[in-house]
């Protein structure tokens, strides 16, 4: 078996690539380790349960068909399956011969007519409502588990995708994946329409000869076969709807309400009540349609009403929903009785978000104290389990804004990009985004990674679960398809058409993360509280579809990003003339030129052509051995020093040797003071060395270096911090009145990163900025209290 080292990709990874392609495990070595796994797993059921993940949220059974058809010339065998590759177009016939374990995926042992054998991960196949409500929250064991796919079971699997994740033995290791990962493939599907069941008798198996013909010997799982009644008409089915509903299953309630809107086309309560299901699994485009269709039959269907409101809002076609809703308000005030009361309640509350909403989104206002508060909420979590207090975590109610000043050209060198259409001043808001999709450090404990095999990476964790959450919504709602596939998914993805643009590729999606993902930044101490320490080792990662044309410099980058929960925030941080692209950063220009070209390779770029890129590598190989040994140095001398200075007044902080160590990176430089970052963090080091030895001024002095550099370097993610320690060193020197003017500067730094900056004539800007401060940074804001400050 192949061993990896995380740390030593390019050769371990051509290397296994090799291997892997020449020689497959035995058919018998891979019955062999399935079985011991299967037994490891029933030992571990009783003591560790975190792997074992019963059901999904959503039951998928509706969504379109696919044209692929199961003729035998689309078949695939094992034997021809390439790693890392979806075969689109053809189909995997298969029978089950080994129990199946449900984690995450469904997983199983399958064996082609052919006598090939390989593990399978079926996503999403599950369907919630094959389990008793009752049982949803338990640990499904193998035995209960295999029913859902019996030995002998035939499948047809449609477009397999051959994938390589850590081996299972990792994946039921609670330490999850090391440094020496093993990697195994799998074949996976995400799409359960895809996986078909086939009948023994179908004449599909007429002319397949078996390696080893099993026959199914138990029946596999009836929906809901246990506690069904026999469904006769459009309101039984309307009752075992709400059947699904009230166990939050919405997608089996829709098929429960279709079917009884076959047997009654105009009936308005299941077109109601499937409306609400449709809702309740965002799909606003479905939810229209019933609500419009009842509504005609039934103008005064307040409920109808009510949730083409909610529709139009999940559309972003907040003016019509205000219009739809308005009207409702006034058709509730003239009824006015007990039995109207919630929905007046529910509809007024509607209607004050959408008329938020069509602000935000038309103008580009946003109230920011009132999205602090609710991210402030939403952030908090549950100690015990780890979970959001609040259902959704950080994920905000907000509209996206466009501005109108931007439009999506190609650029030279870079595929598309995002250009000014007219000039534009510094600080402007560009674009505010909702995210796709988002994953919180704390949601992403039960995905495994995978790996890349084009560009040699691996997809973390944070990663394959956010792939896997966006295939789900895209299984749910299909037209989102489009504004997906249509990000950049690399070199080696061929563009899409037809039927397959609306289909789930998990190996696309897969592509679409890794170039354009956003990893979450900490930007306030809100993510240090006690309360929240779950979150602070790896904040997560999200898709943004329109940020996600920005391309990148390391350093003269005109946009800023800021994110509150899971809204993306766009400004021009300098001015930006008409025709130019708008440019962030994807790494920052403080890490080493190496480090900066592997970040940047993740991204998809092979060589950045930036002046700080182009500066590093034109330097002379003297200079570059100068420079690292400084480094050198530096970490393996100074930095020890300057820790145990902190430990012990015994020793002295190497404030000499700092100075000396800066002030040759700084010539190393030579013409580009403005380029030198190397020496960042040893000023930092220098500058708390000299409170160390109580030298206030000094240090105060290369505080505001600091400052300085970050805000022509626009760094601005740290200039608050250090605005915040100059302040609290002239307070030291009790110099308040400079003290109190740096800490205006701390409150316009923190608060103007968020709103945008404050105008010349702002009067109200210190309240603001001290709400803002207090909520987002409240450790700061306390300390400041405590020293005098405010
Ligand atoms: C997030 S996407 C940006 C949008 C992309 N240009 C497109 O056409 O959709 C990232 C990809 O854009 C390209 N890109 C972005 N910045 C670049 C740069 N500075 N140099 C070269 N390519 C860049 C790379 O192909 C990278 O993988």
């Amino acid at each position: 078996m192949a061993t990896f080292n995380i740390n030593n990709l390019n050769s371990t990874m051509n290397e296994f690539l090799e291997n892997s392609m020449k020689k497959r495990k035995s058919r018998q070595v891979l019955i062999a380790e399935y079985e011991e796994w299967l037994n490891k797993i029933e030992r571990m059921r009783s003591e560790k349960f975190q792997h074992f993940i019963t059901t999904n949220k959503f039951g998928y059974r509706q969504n379109f068909q696919h044209s692929i058809n199961l003729e035998l010339n689309n078949r695939i065998s094992i034997e021809s399956l390439e790693i890392d590759k979806v075969h689109t177009g053809k189909f995997l016939l298969c029978q089950v011969i080994n129990r199946c374990v449900k984690m995450n995926p469904l997983f199983t042992l399958i064996e082609d007519p052919e006598g090939n054998v390989d593990r399978i991960a079926l996503y999403n196949w599950v369907e919630q409502s094959a389990i008793p409500v009752k049982d949803r929250k338990k640990v499904l064991s193998i035995h209960e588990a295999s029913k859902f796919l019996p030995i002998g079971t035939k499948l047809a699997i449609k477009n397999p995708y051959y994938q390589l994740i850590p081996s299972f033995d990792v994946i039921i290791s609670p330490d999850g994946p090391s440094l020496n990962t093993h990697f195994d493939p799998v074949i996976r599907s995400d799409n359960p329409n895809e996986v078909i069941v086939i009948d023994h008798d179908n004449e599909l198996l007429n002319n397949i000869k078996w390696f080893n013909n099993l026959k199914m010997k138990e029946k596999k799982i009836n929906v809901m076969a246990a506690d069904d009644k026999q469904i006769l008409s459009a309101d039984d089915f309307r009752q075992s709807g709400n059947k699904y509903f009230i166990s939050n299953d919405f997608a089996a309630a829709v098929d429960e309400y279709t079917s009884g809107i076959k047997l009654e086309p105009h009936n308005v309560t299941l077109l109601a009540n499937r409306a609400e299901a449709y809702l309740r699994l965002n799909q606003f485009g479905k939810t229209l349609n019933d609500v419009e269709i009842a509504l005609k039959h039934e103008p005064g269907h307040l409920k109808a009403a009510f949730r083409k409101g909610k529709a139009l809002c999940g559309l972003k076609r907040y003016q019509e929903a205000i219009i739809i809703l308005k009207d409702l308000v006034s058709r509730l005030l003239v009824g006015n009785d007990d039995s109207t009361a919630s929905i007046k309640q529910s509809t007024e509350i509607l209607l004050k978000h959408a008329n938020i909403w069509d602000s935000e989104s038309r103008y580009g206002k946003y109230d920011y104290t009132k999205i602090v508060d609710e991210f402030c909420e939403k952030i908090k979590i549950n100690q015990d389990s780890g979970d959001w207090i609040c259902g959704t975590g950080p994920r905000l109610d907000h509209a996206d804004f466009l501005s109108d000043d931007i439009e999506i050209r190609p650029v030279k060198k870079r595929g598309r990009g995002l250009v000014a259409k007219r000039d534009i001043p510094e600080g402007t808001l560009l674009m505010v985004s909702k995210a796709f999709e988002v994953v919180y450090g704390n949601e992403a404990s039960l995905s495994y990674v995978s790996m890349d095999f084009a560009s040699k990476t691996i997809n973390t964790v944070t990663h394959s679960e956010l792939a896997k959450r966006i295939a789900q919504k895209l299984l749910v709602d299909p037209d989102l398809c489009q504004e997906v596939y249509k990000l950049y998914a690399g070199p080696e993805v061929e563009n899409l058409g037809g039927d397959l643009l609306c289909s789930v590729d998990v190996r696309r999606i897969e592509k679409i993360i890794k170039y354009n993902y956003f990893e979450l930044v900490e930007h306030w101490d809100i993510w240090h509280t006690e309360e929240n320490k779950r979150l602070t080792k790896d904040l997560g990662a999200g898709l943004w579809i329109l940020p996600s044309y920005i391309n990148h410099s390391c350093v003269d980058i005109n946009v800023d990003r800021l994110v509150i929960g899971d809204m993306m925030f766009i400004r021009t941080c300098r001015p930006i003339l008409s025709g130019k692209e708008l440019i962030l950063n994807y790494c920052s220009p403080v890490n080493s030129y190496e480090v900066r070209s592997y970040a940047l390779r993740l991204h998809g770029i092979k060589s950045c052509s930036c002046r700080l890129c182009n500066l590093d590598r034109s330097e002379s190989e003297k200079v570059k051995l100068r420079r690292a040994n400084i480094l050198e140095t530096y970490e393996k001398s100074l930095e020890p020093r300057m820790q145990l200075s902190f430990i012990s007044a015994n020793y002295s902080p190497p404030i000499k040797e700092l100075t000396k160590l800066i002030d040759e990176l700084k010539e190393l430089r030579g013409k580009h003071p403005d380029l030198e970052f190397h020496s960042f963090e040893l000023k930092s080091d220098l500058a708390e060395a000299y409170v160390r030895t109580g030298n206030v001024l000094q240090s105060l002095l290369v505080f505001k270096e600091i400052y300085n550099f970050e805000k022509t370097a626009q760094l601005s993610q740290f200039s608050s911090d250090a605005a915040y320690k100059i302040a609290s060193h002239y307070v030291r020197l009790n110099q308040m009145k400079e003290a109190k003017e740096w800490w205006d500067v701390v409150l316009k730094e923190l608060a103007g990163s968020i709103r945008g900056k404050f105008n010349e004539g702002e009067t109200k800007w210190r309240k603001e900025a001290l709400y803002l401060a207090k909520k987002l940074s409240p450790k700061m804001f306390s300390d400041a209290k405590n020293i005098g400050l405010l």
